[in-house]
């Protein structure tokens, strides 16, 4: 079942000349993770903005084309219903934090709090988010001291706690160190787990193809290549398309070239460390 479906989608910002999207469609489908990738400027922030609503309902400029979500158009939804519907985590982790809390519980009940949900439901839902990010050491800290990798835990916690089936994540480890990248990453692919539909805009090529079920590849406010993950990092020309590839996609490439092809482009460590180990005992076999 698709929960957004984007058809033939033309957006241009106020004021602006270009369209910043072009002809957009895509069916996003229940349950799986969409890596955006592509370059600076190509519209992938803009793409989230619109699945989310806040174009139409908060930048208005010139939209055409139709935005289905969970089957209605995102012209017909009252924006803070949508808000609730489509949990939304953004780059910078210090913007995140309302700071009008003084602890972290407080903090990631506030989204709770804010709907007038029961204050024993709320206690409830959020010591139940805690205990699934093992954010148990940060509760009672205030959530103005905490480092960037917690932030970014704790916004994720104040949007896991709101109950979303959809989430639109725009690069969330931008400001992160490798440590708490993979963090963050673990958090995603237990959303995913979960059954949540999620949107990552991420410019990490290699957790992309480690996560994600399907890939966009955005150029200049247009879908340029999109499809299963292992079959779109095969694709070479990619890095044409102003996208990177992971490292063992382009180790892939390099032995087509010398004339030592794997069976298949891998796109993955695991995928990679395979495919060499195979050939390994096939070379160790022949001698
Ligand atoms: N509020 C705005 N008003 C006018 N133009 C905008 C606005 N926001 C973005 N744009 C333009 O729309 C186009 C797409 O921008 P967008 O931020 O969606 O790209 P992006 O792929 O997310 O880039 P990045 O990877 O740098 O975040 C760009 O040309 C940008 O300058």
């Amino acid at each position: 079942m698709n929960v957004i479906k984007l058809q033939n989608v033309s957006y241009k910002y106020p004021l602006s000349e270009e369209f910043a999207l072009k002809e957009i469609s895509y069916e996003f489908q229940q349950g799986k993770l969409y890596g955006i990738i592509g370059a600076n400027g190509g519209g992938k922030t803009t793409l989230c903005n619109l699945v989310r609503g806040l174009i139409p309902h908060f930048y208005q400029g010139e939209l055409s084309g139709e935005v289905l979500v969970n089957g209605k158009d995102v012209r017909d939804w009252e924006s803070h219903v949508l808000a609730t519907t489509i949990g939304f985590i953004f780059q910078n982790p210090f913007s995140q934090i309302s700071g009008v809390k003084e602890t972290v519980f407080e903090e990631i009940a506030l989204g709770l709090e804010n709907l007038g949900v029961d204050k024993e439901e709320m206690i409830e839902r959020t010591i139940k988010v805690v205990k699934l990010l093992g954010l148990e050491e940060l509760i009672k800290r205030n959530p103005n001291n905490l480092s960037g990798g917690q932030r970014q835990r704790v916004a994720f916690a104040s949007i896991i706690v709101m109950n979303s089936d959809i989430l639109v994540i725009d690069e969330p480890t931008s400001q992160l160190d490798p440590e708490s990248t993979a963090e963050v990453f673990a958090i995603i692919h237990a959303l995913k787990e979960q059954g949540k539909t999620i949107m990552l805009v991420e410019h990490k090529v290699d957790l992309v193809a480690e996560f994600a079920d399907e890939v966009l590849v955005i150029e200049e406010g247009r879908i340029v290549i999109a499809g299963p993950t292992a079959e779109v990092f095969a694709k070479e020309e990619l890095l044409q398309k102003g996208a990177s590839l992971p490292p063992v996609a382009l180790l892939g490439h390099e032995l087509a070239r010398a004339g030592q092809p794997l069976d298949e482009i891998p796109v993955t460590i695991a995928s990679a460390k395979e495919q060499i180990a195979g050939r390994m005992r096939w070379t160790n076999g022949g001698n």
